[in-house]
């Protein structure tokens, strides 16, 4: 079965799934392969709207994968896409924290250019989090709440939701 790391930027879902499983999909990773340039640079030639339909036909793909997936921070903005995660025979895992924490992460994080992170103020972005936070919930089967969890910690907890 497949498991689906859901969260916003930051929550870990690239770390966790890594720590899962040797052959984990990074959907993020799997569509810069695709796209034959990073995230950021897509963003800004094709527009994000490109984006969001390569990212819905790659998880079409991944739900039968059978593998541990770590899902982009924006796949369940689009219905269709949440949709999808609802119907499919799989755990999917939101990795919940607070603003503020996340914020701190992914500012540190200078290994990832993240567009929506780069283009958005703090309240901007602020204002996307507490939108999508529902989102999140509606779609998710199991949530964990990784504030000040380590990620030991929560790969524990997602293999136990996976038993
Ligand atoms: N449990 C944790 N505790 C502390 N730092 C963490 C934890 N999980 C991840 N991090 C750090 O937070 C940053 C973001 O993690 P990661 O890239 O895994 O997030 P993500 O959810 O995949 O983000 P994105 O949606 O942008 O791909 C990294 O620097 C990572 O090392
Ligand atoms: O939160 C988002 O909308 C995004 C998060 C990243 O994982 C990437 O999928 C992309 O940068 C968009
Ligand atoms: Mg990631």
């Amino acid at each position: 079965m497949t498991t689906f790391l859901i969260g916003f930027m930051g929550s870990g879902k690239s770390t966790i799934a890594r720590q899962m499983s040797a052959d984990f999909i990074d959907m993020d990773a799997m569509i810069v392969e695709r796209i034959g340039m990073p995230i950021a640079a897509f963003f800004e030639t094709q527009g994000e709207a490109a984006f969001r339909q390569i990212e819905k036909s790659v998880l079409s793909e991944l739900v039968v994968s059978d593998k541990v997936v770590s899902t982009g921070g924006g796949i369940v903005i689009s219905p269709v896409n949440r949709q999808i995660l609802k119907d499919a025979v799989a755990k999917v895992i939101y990795l919940k924290s607070d603003f503020d924490s996340l914020y701190n992460r992914i500012s540190s994080d200078t290994d990832n250019v993240r567009p929506i992170f780069v283009n958005s103020s703090r309240q901007a972005l602020e204002a996307i989090f507490n939108t999508r936070q529902p989102l999140y919930e509606e779609v998710a089967s199991q949530i964990i709440d990784v504030t000040d969890k380590t990620p030991s910690q929560i790969v524990q907890e997602v293999k136990e939701f996976q038993a």
